[in-house]
């Protein structure tokens, strides 16, 4: 059971004192949430982001400032925000000794302004806690005092000059630099996919580790690599196929320690030129032709293993509905072509030796172990693990938070807006229970690699069933996205979720269901790219659809960056991003990739503490402490 936060206080002072303390804290402006989704491994421009606070460390440098700095010097400031050491690194190599101490006295004021500014909406004890322990002190005195006051300015520029004399101003400016990002954005928000076609999706949870005060709401591909740790075969190729087809297998060899070397043996059996197994990689990639090749060959063989996986755990599982993907069984003998409900497809680039047509669901020898070193592997990774735990702990597959709903994808849905689910042993799991059903097993398989049962099966169906609200489409096509050129078969079935979404009335349903207030809240969906042209605002502004957009690959479907949403005291703001180079091209052009920031509510009067989930907690605390005061001072 969790602790009474109001125990420590038993005395008429010690409760009085709590009591000033928290209803002054109910008075404060609510705090900015930030949320952001589908990250898929690209650590720089998610970095970008969170420096920049999408967007609002700028606005606050306007706000603190007005008409104080030229939109160049804001510009390099908000930088020397985002990217200190490398700003710092700039202006030690421009400058000669005496401008660079100049610089140094001009910033160091300008963040100790910026600082106090920020820190206005949190008490004391938060900031403190947000200050570098090394620099609590100093910087308490520069956040406290006015450098303008007469008989205060000799102590605050002597604490300045002392920084500088002893060669601390960088690491000052370092870590008020990043305490300033901590205190623009109070709580981070992640709506799923960090994992998958990007390069680091690794630094990413490092970032958020370090950063703290962050939920996340799991997405599919999250999944494959939770599933993955907790020993999931079929999680496993088919991750290893992702990072295979978008050149990214060094996150499995140099970052998790999972050795491929038996995976690229069993590769040589595959034709290395196969053109639907490139990899995809941009124009500039450093691939050699004989990594291009090797990686070739493994993504052909992986493929195969997955789909043999496939067989069996549909078999076994018939109450997932997926007969319809056992697909190996259904090729021609001569395995040019396959028919698939009764329609006979020609297949290209087929790879299919290995796979015996009296037995097609049969891993070889090679295969088995193969599989088997893989899932060894996973288990034992002691740095998959420990991002895994960080995602398990801080994550759910659904989230309430201040009145809105966060999901990654959906709440499947028939054609009629009625809820529809998995059934097990005979119930059915639908809306709610289904994902309380799903996150409940999902915590179990992960801490109990068992593989093979129901739990560890789970973990392949939310990444792909029928009714998984992290999938939310009828079925995936990647058979027939490798083999099948007629497009129509790539179809995969989008649930009608994502036509009903746009309509108020469902969405206010949704939140319902959820238990929350269908008037006011939001759904927050992940998930699905938005499409050039298309708007993320639907359902008269109650559902949000904020995928960040920071997939490379997928960018050519957006045509911007993507979207990222703040919810501060004053209301909600949908911002745009436009795609981001690099983190030394954003530096070099000082470029922030916001582009417009679109409002979707304006509250009439500020939002206070009072009005989110804490506030509720500290009324609940307050009724607490006020009943006690009661019964001491009455002498009860
Ligand atoms: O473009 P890719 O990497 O081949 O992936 C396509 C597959 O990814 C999916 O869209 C799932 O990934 P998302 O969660 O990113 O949408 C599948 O539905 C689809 O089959
Ligand atoms: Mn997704």
């Amino acid at each position: 059971m969790s602790q009474d936060p109001t125990a420590p206080f038993q005395t008429v002072p010690a409760i009085t004192t709590e009591l000033i303390n928290l209803s002054a804290i109910l008075n404060l402006p609510k705090p900015t949430e930030a949320f952001m989704s589908d990250i898929h491994g690209e650590y720089d421009a998610f970095s970008h982001v969170l420096r920049n606070g999408s967007g609002n460390v700028k606005t606050k440098i306007s706000e603190c400032f007005g008409g104080q700095m030229t939109e160049q010097t804001r510009q390099q400031f908000a930088f020397l925000v985002y990217y200190p050491s490398e700003m710092v690194a700039r202006a030690q190599a421009a400058l000669a000794p005496a401008e660079l101490e100049q610089w140094y006295r001009d910033q160091a004021l300008r963040l100790a302004q910026l600082l106090a500014y920020t820190a206005t909406k949190y008490t004391r004890s938060k900031v403190r806690k947000a200050l570098a322990p090394e620099f609590v002190y100093i910087t308490e005195e520069l956040l406290f005092n006015d450098p303008q006051a007469a008989d205060k300015r000799a102590y605050y520029w002597a604490i300045i000059q002392n920084l500088i004399g002893l060669g601390q101003v960088t690491a000052w400016i370092e870590a008020t630099a990043h305490t300033i990002q901590q205190l623009t954005v109070d709580q981070i928000h992640i709506i799923g996919d960090i994992y998958d076609r990007g390069p680091a999706p690794h630094r990413v949870v490092e970032a958020l580790m370090r950063r703290g005060h962050v939920d996340f709401q799991w997405g599919n591909h999250d999944i494959l690599w939770l599933g993955g740790a907790a020993g999931s075969a079929l999680n496993i190729a088919n991750l290893v196929r992702i990072c295979a087809r978008y050149a990214n297998l060094d996150i499995l060899e140099d970052t998790y320690g999972i050795n491929l070397r038996h995976l690229a043996q069993l590769g040589e059996r595959y034709d290395g030129d196969n053109p639907a197994f490139q990899p995809k990689v941009s124009a500039d990639t450093t691939l050699s032709a004989g990594e291009r090749r090797a990686i070739t060959q493994i993504h052909q063989a992986i493929l195969i293993i997955q789909l043999k996986l496939e067989g069996p755990v549909i078999k076994r599982r018939p109450e997932f509905g997926m007969a319809g993907r056992l697909l190996l069984d259904k090729l021609s003998p001569d395995r040019q072509t396959i028919t698939i409900d009764g329609q006979t497809y020609s297949l290209t680039n087929g790879c299919f030796d290995l796979v015996d047509p009296a037995d097609p669901y049969r891993l070889t020898a090679m295969e088995q172990s193969v599989i088997d070193q893989l899932v060894q592997a996973f288990i034992h990774s002691e740095k998959l693990h420990r991002h895994m735990d960080f995602l398990v702990e801080n994550g759910s597959m659904y989230r309430k938070t201040n009145g809105n709903l966060l999901i990654h994808g959906c709440v499947p849905v028939d054609e009629a807006g009625e809820f529809v689910g998995l059934t097990l042993a005979g119930k059915t799991y639908r809306g709610a229970a289904l994902f309380d059903l799903l996150g409940t097993n999902l915590v179990k398989a992960y801490q109990n690699p068992e593989p093979g049962s129901l739990a560890n099966d789970l973990l392949w169906y939310l990444w792909t069933g029928p009714y998984s609200p992290l999938f939310g489409k009828q079925k995936m096509t990647t058979f027939e996205r490798y083999f099948i050129e007629d497009k129509a078969a790539h179809d995969e079935q989008p649930n009608p979720y994502y036509r009903l979404r746009h309509e108020q009335a469902f969405v206010q349903k949704l939140l319902t269901a959820f238990g929350l207030d269908g008037e006011r809240g939001h759904v927050i969906n992940g998930h699905t790219p938005v499409k050039k042209g298309n708007s993320p605002i639907m359902a008269n502004r109650q559902m949000l659809v904020i995928d960040g957009g920071f997939s490379r690959p997928y960018q050519k479907t957006t045509g911007i960056g993507g979207y990222t949403l703040l919810d501060n005291s004053y209301g909600m703001q949908l911002v745009a991003h436009q795609p981001f180079v690099s983190r030394q091209d954003a530096i070099a052009h000082l470029t922030d990739i916001v582009s417009t920031r679109r409002v979707v509510e304006t509250e009439a009067r500020r939002r206070t503490v009072a009005e989110t989930d804490i506030g509720h907690q500290l009324q609940v605390q307050i009724c607490l402490l006020k009943a006690r005061l009661q019964r001491l001072t009455s002498g009860q």
